[in-house]
């Protein structure tokens, strides 16, 4: 082991977060972010790495085409979407598009945590990622802790009518899509259940960043 990773050890908590569309994983990770915490966003990285002068898109458009960019030359993603969710190689498609992004993504997030350490403080480090128990056996990190935010189906397809106005059955379909939710709690060793008073999920949140935080000390 290398001398940074002993420094890492000494002076972070890693903690992996996920949950399951509209299940509250932002709005938590937002209250520990208020509460101290470092949080790194899958989704904001990959986004990231979809813009112009990326150094996915010339990989992106050479696996699934010109037309899935943009004209300012980023990945329109609804064009990606389709190319890789509406095709009936699906499988094939969405293996590719995880071999182009996952690398540059997990070194984003390597050079992110590398930030953060850099003032040489304890940090908690939230690495919040959508599909983690899909990608937690290739990610280049261990974590310290998994925590795993849940709904049930209904509140979740209520929340994604309500609040990004989708249809009902639509709605349903995009839960159902991501449907794996024993994965999701087969690696968590806290489940945040998100069905619950906004005060009392925090103050669930609060103490698990203070239990972190001694941990450090
Ligand atoms: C395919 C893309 C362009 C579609 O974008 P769009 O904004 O239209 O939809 P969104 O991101 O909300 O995804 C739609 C649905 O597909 C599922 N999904 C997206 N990417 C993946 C994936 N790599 N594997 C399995 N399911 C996926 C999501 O869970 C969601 O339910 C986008 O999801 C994408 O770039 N995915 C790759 C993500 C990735 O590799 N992330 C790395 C971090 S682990
Ligand atoms: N304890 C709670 N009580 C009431 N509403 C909640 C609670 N937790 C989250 N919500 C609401 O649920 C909705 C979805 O939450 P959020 O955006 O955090 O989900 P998400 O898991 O990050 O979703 P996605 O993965 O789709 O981005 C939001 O409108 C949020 O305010």
């Amino acid at each position: 082991m290398d001398a940074w990773h002993i420094l890492g050890r000494m002076t972070m908590r890693r903690i992996g977060l996920t949950g399951g569309i509209a299940a509250g994983k932002s709005t938590v990770a937002s209250r520990m972010a208020a509460q101290g915490a470092q949080v790194i966003d899958y989704d904001k990285l990959t986004r990231m790495l979809q813009e112009p002068q990326s150094p996915a898109i010339l990989r992106l458009a050479a696996r699934f085409g010109d037309d899935i960019l943009d004209a300012e030359g980023g990945v329109d993603r609804v064009a990606l979407g389709r190319h890789v969710f509406g095709q009936d190689d699906r499988g094939r498609a969405l293996a590719d598009l995880n071999a182009i992004m996952h690398p540059l993504v997990y070194r984003m997030a390597e050079r992110e945590e590398r930030r953060i350490l850099s003032d040489g403080r304890p940090h908690v480090v939230v690495h919040d990622v959508p599909l983690l128990a899909q990608v937690i056996d290739g990610l280049p990190f261990r974590f310290d802790h998994v925590v795993t935010v849940v709904a049930p189906v209904d509140v979740r397809v209520r929340r994604l009518v309500e609040t990004r106005g989708m249809d009902r059955s639509t709605a349903l379909v995009r839960v159902r899509e991501q449907g794996d939710e024993e994965s999701r709690l087969a690696i968590a060793d806290h489940v945040i259940d998100s069905d619950r008073p906004m005060e009392q999920m925090f103050e669930t949140v609060d103490m698990l960043v203070d239990s972190w935080i001694r941990e450090m000390e």
